[in-house]
């Protein structure tokens, strides 16, 4: 991944069937073939930017577990959150939401902020981490695309942070009477790639029938394919199936996803899927030119034994 965030990929430690590790292939080449394999990879960042988005995570983390209590006590975060986009707004680029299971920040890098207004150390630190984790998912973008995939290296951008109650907290806050809905539901993401990191494990990825947790470790992160790299490489790279599990401690996460574009996510399908039919009707083409010419081999051996 060369002048970005990942300075070492490792072959995630879960399955069996894990990729074998070539001595001589490089920590992208690493990623991208375990991206193919299993739709997730683990990546370490450099420790100067794992440091960065240590603190960051403290920033992010301090932030919503008091919007989180501020929602408990005016009674919006009862509700379990619908969908994942936050619903209130305090920011063009910036919103912060409180559900029951969780609070959540957002972030839009492509839009800017406001530049005559003064910095929070939340905006400085929701700066802060899209930059790292922009770099890490382009440069894994693009080492997907040295590999010979023909996909968009480019799109909209999300930051989000989350935070988790966890079911101790959330039982002292409100009584045992209403149990804490599950923190993230089994899902895929919609976009290409996802990159998430975390102050305590809980990230499980769905590997066949079993579900796995990734144990990351400081500066290490998780890169998730999306439906649109599914679907744009026909399958290659498999969208990965994720959720969090249950939590008795509070937790917080950092995600960052690329989208791109509905319309280049269409053409670039359209591509692959011409270029499968294409190859396709090659293999049609031999299979059928081998079969005529056994058949003349065929024919002619006949002619020749009459
Ligand atoms: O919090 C996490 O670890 C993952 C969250 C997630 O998968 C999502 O919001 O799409
Ligand atoms: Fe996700």
């Amino acid at each position: 991944m060369a002048g970005s965030g990942a300075d070492m990929a490792q072959l995630p430690r879960l399955p069996a069937e894990a990729p074998p590790l070539r001595g001589d292939s490089s920590p992208a080449d690493r990623a991208v073939s375990s991206l193919r394999a299993h739709g997730f990879a683990v990546v370490s960042l450099p420790s100067d930017e794992a440091a960065v988005l240590g603190r960051c995570v403290v920033t992010f983390h301090t932030a919503l577990q008091q919007e989180h209590r501020r929602g408990v006590a005016e009674g919006r975060s009862l509700v379990p959150t619908s969908c994942d986009l936050p619903g209130e707004s305090t920011q063009a680029t910036l919103r912060l939401a409180a559900f029951a299971e969780r609070a959540q920040l957002r972030y839009e890098p492509n839009a800017s902020l406001p530049s005559d207004e003064a910095s929070s150390p939340l905006e400085e630190a929701a700066k802060a981490s899209a930059q790292i984790l922009s770099l890490l998912l382009c440069s894994t973008l693009s080492s997907i695309h040295e590999s010979g995939v023909d996909a968009p290296l480019d799109g909209a951008r999300l930051l989000d942070a989350f935070y988790y109650p966890g079911d101790n907290a959330w039982r002292a806050m409100v009584g045992h009477e209403r149990p804490l809905p599950t923190p993230c539901p089994a899902h895929e993401d919609v976009g290409m790639l996802t990159v998430v990191m975390d102050n305590a494990n809980a990230l499980e990825v769905k590997m066949g029938d079993d579900w796995s947790l990734v144990p990351l470790t400081p500066g290490e992160c998780a890169l998730i394919v999306g439906r649109q790299l599914d679907a744009l490489t026909n399958g290659e790279f498999p969208a990965c199936m994720h959720r969090v599990r249950p939590l008795t401690e509070q937790r917080t996460s950092l995600t960052f996803e690329v989208r791109c574009d509905e319309k280049a996510a269409n053409r670039a399908a359209a591509a692959e899927s011409a270029r499968a039919l294409a190859a396709s009707n090659e293999n049609f083409v031999r299979a059928t030119s081998a079969l005529s010419q056994l058949t003349d081999a065929n024919h002619s051996s006949r002619c020749a034994v009459m």
